[in-house]
C-alpha cells in the first residue's frame, strides 16, 4: 500500500534556524508521534505538511498530490490542530462548529456531541474567552469528529487535566479503530507517546535523530547492575554510573559480560522518558 503522507529531502531555512533534511513517511494505521527539544522544528514541519509555509528544497506528497500552490482539495483528508489557533477568538462554540462542520462532508455530528458532554464545554462561551484547558478540548472537538483519513495534533494535551487526558486518549484509539486512519501528533507528553504511539520521529535542532518503531526502540536499551564495572567501554555503552551502565546494544553487551566474566546483578529496561532524553543528549 502506498504511503499516505511522503516528506522528501524537506528543508527550510528561517532567520538562524535550519530544518531538515527531512525524509519521513506515513503509513495508514498507524501513530506516529514527533519528539524533540524545544524549538527542533516540529511545529515548523508540520506547517510544511499543511502548506501553511513554503518549503526550500524537498518535496511532501500528501495522498500522492504534491503540496505546493493553490489546490488544496487533499485538505479533505487531513484535519490540523496547530498548537496556537489564530482567529477563532471572537466566535464561540457553536458558530465555529457551524462553520467547520460544513467543511466537511462526512462530519459526524455525535461524535462532536459526545466530545461536548465528556469534556463538558460550554458552546455559547467566545473561543477567546475560554481557558486554554477548554480552548484544547473544543478544538480538539472540532477535529476528530471531521473524519479525516489523517490528524495531524500539534500538542493536543499540553493543557488537559489528568481524566481529560485519559478520555482524549480512549477517544483517539476509538477513533483509531473506526476506519484505516493515521495520526502525527507531537508531545512532549511521554505518557501520550508510550500510550499512543507506534513510531516516534525524533528531531533535535533541526535535524532527523530517527525514525524507530516504538517498541523496538524500547527493547534497544537495557541498565545492568554489575558485581564490577569493567575499565573498557562495554559494547553499546551509552551511560555509567558506579555499577549501573546503560547500553544500547543489549546482545553484544550480555556477550561481553559472559566473556569477561562479569556477574550481572540485575538488569531492567528503560523507560520511554530515559531513551528520549539520550537520544536528544
Ligand atoms: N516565523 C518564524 N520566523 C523565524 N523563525 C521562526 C519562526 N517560527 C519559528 N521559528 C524558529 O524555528 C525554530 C523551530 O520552531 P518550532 O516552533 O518549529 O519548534 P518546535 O519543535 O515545535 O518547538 P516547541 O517544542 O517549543 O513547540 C525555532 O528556532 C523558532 O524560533
Amino acid at each position: 500500500m502506498p504511503s499516505w503522507i511522503e516528506i522528501n529531502a524537506l528543508q527550510k531555512n528561517m532567520d538562524d534556524f535550519q530544518l531538515g533534511p527531512i525524509s519521513l513517511t506515513i503509513e495508514p494505521g498507524t501513530i506516529t508521534g514527533l519528539v524533540g527539544n524545544n524549538g527542533s522544528g516540529k511545529s515548523t514541519l508540520l506547517k510544511l505538511v499543511m502548506n501553511l509555509a513554503n518549503a526550500d528544497a524537498g518535496t511532501i506528497e500528501v495522498f500522492g498530490e504534491t503540496v505546493a500552490g493553490k489546490d488544496e482539495s487533499w485538505k479533505q483528508k487531513l484535519a490540523f490542530q496547530p498548537q496556537k489557533i489564530i482567529g477563532w477568538d471572537a466566535y464561540t462554540g457553536t458558530t465555529l462548529k457551524e462553520m467547520i462542520s460544513s467543511l466537511y462532508g462526512e462530519w459526524d455530528e455525535a461524535l462532536f456531541e459526545q466530545m461536548v458532554r465528556l469534556f463538558d464545554i460550554p458552546l455559547d462561551k467566545r473561543f477567546g474567552k475560554m481557558s486554554q484547558g477548554m480552548q484544547q478540548k473544543l478544538s480538539l472537538a472540532l477535529a476528530l469528529p471531521r473524519n479525516t483519513e489523517v490528524l495531524i495534533l500539534d500538542e493536543p494535551t499540553a493543557f488537559l487535566d489528568i481524566p481529560s487526558k485519559r478520555h482524549f486518549m480512549d477517544l483517539l484509539i476509538d477513533w483509531m479503530d473506526a476506519k484505516e486512519r493515521a495520526v502525527i501528533i507531537t508531545s512532549h507528553q511521554t505518557d501520550d507517546l508510550r500510550k499512543l504511539a507506534d513510531y516516534l520521529f525524533v528531531m533535535r535542532d533541526g535535524k532527523a535523530i530517527g525514525h524507530f518503531e516504538k517498541e523496538a526502540l524500547l527493547e534497544s536499551y537495557r541498565r545492568y547492575w554489575l558485581d564490577g564495572v569493567p575499565g573498557d567501554s562495554v559494547p553499546g555503552e551509552v551511560s555509567r554510573d558506579r555499577q549501573q551502565l546503560v547500553s544500547e546494544d543489549p546482545a553484544a553487551a550480555e556477550h561481553y559480560f559472559a566473556v569477561q566474566n562479569i556477574t550481572v546483578i540485575d538488569h531492567a529496561a528503560l523507560d520511554l522518558e530515559e531513551i528520549i532524553d539520550l537520544l536528544l543528549k
